[in-house]
């Protein structure tokens, strides 16, 4: 796997850099940014935290407004953020190219329906190929953490359920909770896997969450005036399941914060000090 590098920047004494290369399970050209802290560039093997960013996203907004370089360079935590979705020639977008479908939307899953199943495999991509890449070129070790926003916190927390020996912890900032009960997931999900509503329970966090046997650390960030948050995110689903498990689940509501950047860069380091309590020094 060949990676061509597209920027390095010195950042809090460790180094945010771009990449490139061909995904073979995307079937196109790839973009990720990669945040390395200073303890990788001494040797020592770190841990990863994978951020996967929301609609309209590529794998710059996060790096560039989320302000988290100063804190995992502290943990020792390197960040990897992929884009959202396949990209480049043959790639295809929807045909209103609307911002929740298509480019900028691959919404975490595996697509079995035409004309998206040939590119749109962003579960697959970020479980198995990107990790990969990345333990094979980068100072890193097998210790994996998972977080995101809106729809991306959707892809951390139903890829963290379906995946509990994987990631050591979960968190996200403004989820889908519950895709299968809101407009941005039917829309998504119709396309990319079917009508057949029942192919669209293994992407849903609140299924995912009734159906889980093993318990894995989970913290979410609401803002409460998220435009979206009543319509999109649906957190009270998921929140009852928790309750009735008895689920490592800690929910904050934040009062006053909306959906953007500027909530998330107030509470990363909140978020990346609780999963460093579950990786090993
Ligand atoms: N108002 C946005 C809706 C999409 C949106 O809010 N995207 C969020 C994730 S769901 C985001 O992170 N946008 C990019 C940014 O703020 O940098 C639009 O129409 O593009």
């Amino acid at each position: 796997m060949h990676l061509t590098q597209l920027s390095n920047n010195h950042v809090f004494a460790g180094w945010h850099q771009q990449h490139e290369h061909e995904s073979n399970v995307l079937n196109c050209t790839m973009k990720f940014a990669i945040y390395l802290p200073p303890k990788a560039l001494k040797g020592d093997k770190v841990p990863v935290l994978y951020w996967l960013s929301g609609l309209t996203c590529t794998e710059e907004n996060f790096m560039q407004k989320a302000g988290a370089f100063k804190v995992a360079a502290e943990l020792g935590i390197a960040i990897v953020a992929p884009d959202t979705s396949p990209r480049g020639a043959g790639v295809p977008d929807d045909s209103d190219q609307a911002y929740d479908l298509g480019l900028g939307a691959g919404f975490y899953l595996n697509a079995t329906q035409p004309p998206w199943d040939t590119h749109y495999k962003m579960y697959d991509y970020v479980v198995n190929e990107l990790p990969e890449i990345i333990e094979n070129n980068f100072p890193v070790n097998q210790q994996k953490v998972i977080s995101g926003h809106s729809m991306g916190g959707h892809g951390a927390i139903s890829i963290a359920l379906k995946n509990p020996d994987k990631y050591l912890s979960v968190s996200a900032f403004s989820p889908i909770c519950n895709p299968i009960n809101c407009p941005w997931g039917q829309k998504a999900f119709t396309a990319y896997l079917g009508d057949q509503q029942d192919h669209w329970l293994e992407y849903d966090s609140t299924e995912l969450l009734k159906q889980s046997k093993k318990q894995i650390p989970m913290l979410i960030s609401q803002g409460d005036a998220d435009n979206f948050l009543n319509e999109q995110l649906k957190p009270d689903a998921l929140i009852e399941i928790a309750k009735q498990k008895d689920y490592l689940l800690d929910y904050h509501l934040e009062p006053g914060y909306d959906h953007s950047y500027f909530f998330i860069s107030t509470f990363i380091e909140q978020h990346l000090r609780f999963h460093a309590q579950y990786l090993q020094k």
